[in-house]
This record gives structure tokens, sequence and C-alpha cells, in this order.
């Protein structure tokens, strides 16, 4: 846990709320051997847009090559000599009989690692370690606990590996990587129900704290003395796709703005719910954002006179805790506003419309088949 004391010698208004470190990519969602989409992916680019909606200062490091193709907030370093990283998606593969992996993903390019020099010198709040295609390096996760006062990690940057024939996602035991010794150092690790069995939760608890999210069913956090379930909110999924990482974004943006950790876990499992309804990197509506940071503000309000240090995490649900809950399905609930789907062609594409501003899911997935509605991504039932 982050101390005051740890804090104590920083000065907070000189520093970058939350440094995102992951490379950007390109997602092809693949169904019955047939491209549906295309999308901007890579847990960066999901978690900036959350971090972003909630208008908290970040800061992201990400490599691409010179074919990446998507507009984005925060410029990538472009490295002339590598690739783009490429995920293709698989969705109608690998279903067990209790629905468990509802995709199978495939490394098909990727770009170079991140590496301590890659990162900003000046010290961050909060760090957010969040490879997609293996390019986090020990050696990084390292300098930033060294550089940012609370590092939060997703698992699925330490963890995966790739087919050398195919680029097929594997994943390896947690304890046998060389991640493992740094876990005392991190505040909080974050897997899915199906990456969480790669390592062992009541071990890696007694020194960080473990949220395990699980879909539909929204997630579960483990700390050294306790446990909790989060409740989820209702969704209706086409695409799971970066579910994990909103969630993520979601959690950190409510840690950053002083709510106890299960509050912010609530944020997160909005979050998480919001983007496995639209395919690829999701557009927030703007009403739903502003309900969402009014509720988040009404909710700080209420524990100002508790006596908590910034970087102090506050396990216990705190009162109200349901009815902040309550809240926030009912800002979910308000209509959106209407923003029409345009199946993706040559003339909307992002490149030629970069000075007309168009629905952001419209620039950022590019949908392939007219029937994509008709014929969802969301037959694949799948999340655990
Ligand atoms: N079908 C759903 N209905 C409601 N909430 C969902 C659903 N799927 C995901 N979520 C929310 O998003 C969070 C993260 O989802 P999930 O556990 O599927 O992550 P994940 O497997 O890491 O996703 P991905 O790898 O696709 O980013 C869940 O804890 C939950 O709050
Ligand atoms: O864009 C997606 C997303 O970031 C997922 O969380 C990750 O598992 C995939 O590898 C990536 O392609």
């Amino acid at each position: 846990m982050v101390t005051s004391t740890a804090a104590a010698h920083k000065t907070p208004q000189q520093q970058t709320r939350v440094l995102i470190v992951g490379n950007y990519c390109h997602d092809v969602l693949m169904q019955k051997d047939t491209v549906k989409a295309e999308s901007l992916g890579g847990a960066a680019s999901f978690i900036s847009n959350v971090v972003n909606g909630m208008s908290v200062s970040c800061n992201l490091v990400s490599k691409v090559g010179e074919d990446f193709k998507y507009p984005v907030d925060f410029t990538p370093i472009v490295i002339p000599t590598s690739k783009t990283t490429v995920f293709h998606a698989y969705f109608d593969l690998g279903i067990d009989g209790n629905g468990h992996q509802d995709r199978v993903l495939k490394r098909v390019s990727a770009c170079d690692p991140i590496r301590p020099s890659d990162l900003p010198d000046a010290r961050s709040n909060f760090g957010m370690a969040v490879g997609v295609g293996g390019e986090i390096l020990p050696e990084t996760l390292e300098r930033m606990i060294e550089t940012c006062d609370a590092v939060f990690v997703d698992i699925q940057a330490l963890i995966r590996v790739f087919d050398s024939a195919d680029g097929t996602v594997k994943l390896v035991k947690l304890e046998d990587t060389e991640f493992y010794s740094l876990l005392p150092r991190i505040e909080v690790l974050k897997a899915s129900s199906e990456e969480a069995v790669f390592m062992d939760v009541e071990e890696v608890r007694k020194w960080c704290c473990v949220v395990v999210t699980n879909g539909k069913e929204g997630c579960k956090v483990f700390w050294k003395d306790g446990e909790l379930g989060i409740p989820p909110f209702l969704a209706n999924q086409k695409d799971p796709t970066g579910a994990g990482d909103s969630f993520l974004g979601g959690f950190v943006a409510g840690l950053v703005q002083g709510l106890a950790v299960p509050d912010a876990a609530l944020l997160g499992n909005l979050f998480g719910s919001l983007t496995v309804e639209q395919i690829g990197l999701p557009k927030f509506d703007s009403r739903l954002l502003q309900r969402v940071k009014d509720e988040v503000q009404r909710r700080k309000m209420q524990f100002l006179h508790c006596e908590r240090s910034e970087y102090e995490l506050e396990f216990l649900k705190p009162d109200g805790h349901e009815q902040f809950h309550a809240s926030l399905g009912a800002a979910k609930s308000i209509p959106p506003f209407s923003i029409q789907a345009r199946p993706w062609t040559p003339s909307n594409s992002p490149k030629e419309t970069e000075q007309t501003p168009i629905p952001h899911y419209t620039a950022q997935a590019k949908l392939l088949a007219n029937s994509v509605y008709e014929e969802p991504i969301q037959t694949v039932e799948g999340k655990p």
C-alpha cells in the first residue's frame, strides 16, 4: 500500500496523475474466418479513453510502426524499423463446455518493447503497466515502480507468451516469470477470471491487492485481510474486447479522485459494461460521462471528513455503496444521443476524414460487414 509517508516528499501538483505504459495495436475481429471489424486496440487505448473521459490528466507511452493507422489523443513513438502490433481475435474458436475462453487471440506482428529509457523522467502518481504483446520488460516495470507513487498492473502484460509459428497467445504461470519478485512493490494486480488461474491468488494477495474481473458477474477484490465482491451493471454484450482494460481505466480514475477501492471498482465495472456494448473502442455519450463525473463528485463530498492520505487505498466498503451503484446504474440508462453507426466505407475512413469530426467509433472501428448488427459478434456468449 502506498502510505502517506511515501507520498510526503513529492509535490503532487507537479506530477502527471496517471502514466499509461503499453503499445497501441490494430485489432482484427474474426468470425467464421471472415473479418468482421477492425479497430484501434491495445489496453493503453481503452484505458486512456476512459481516463480522458473522466477528465483525469494522463500521459501515455506507446510504440507503433509507420503503418499505424488510427488517430489517437497521445502521439506514440514511431519505430521505422518495426511494425505496429496486430492481434487477430477469433470469436468462434476455443469456447469450452463451460463457456470459458470467449476468443482465441493471435499476435500477428509485434512492435518493439518499451524500455526504461522510453519512460518520462518526471514522477507520476499512478503508473499503469498495461502491455498486450509482451512489450513490458521486467526492467520497464521496475523503472515504473521507481518513478510512480503507485503502480497498477494488468497480468496480461506479464504472463502472455506467443506461439512461434502462428502467434497464438498462451499464458504461463506468474511465478515462472521474471516479474514475480516485483509483486511486493506494486499496488494492484488485475486479472480476468481466465488469467487468475495462472497465479496463486492466496499468495499474491499477501503482497498486493488483487482484482479479478469476471465478465457479467462483476469483479472481486482480494487484499491481505479481506475480500469483497463488487456487483456488475447490466449490459447488452456485442464485443467483449477491452472490457478488462476499460475496467482498469475506470478503477484507477475512481482511485485518483479519492474513491475507496470498492467504489472505484464499481466505476471499473460500469466502464467495463459500457465497453462490451460497442464493437471496438467505445464512444461514451457525453451526457453519460457528465452524469458519472457528477456522481463521483457527489460521492467524494460524502467523505470529505475522512482522514485518509491521497495515496492510501481504503478497502472497506463505505456507507452508501449500494446507493452509489444504483446512481451509476441510473446514469448508464440515460438514452444516448442519436448518433447513427455507419458501416465503414473508404470515404469515411479515418485518414480521409481527419478534418471532419465523425462519430468516434466510426473513426476508430471499421465495421467491414454491413450485417454486423444483424449478425453481431455478441453471439459469442462466453464471458465466464
Ligand atoms: N457481459 C457483461 N455484462 C456486464 N458487465 C460486463 C460484461 N462483460 C464484462 N463486464 C464488465 O467488465 C469487467 C471486465 O470484463 P472481463 O472480466 O470480461 O474482462 P477481460 O476478460 O479482461 O476482458 P478483455 O480481455 O476483453 O479486455 C467485468 O468485471 C464487468 O464489470
Ligand atoms: O485491444 C485488445 C485489448 O487491449 C485486450 O485487452 C487485449 O487482450 C488484446 O490483446 C488487445 O488486442
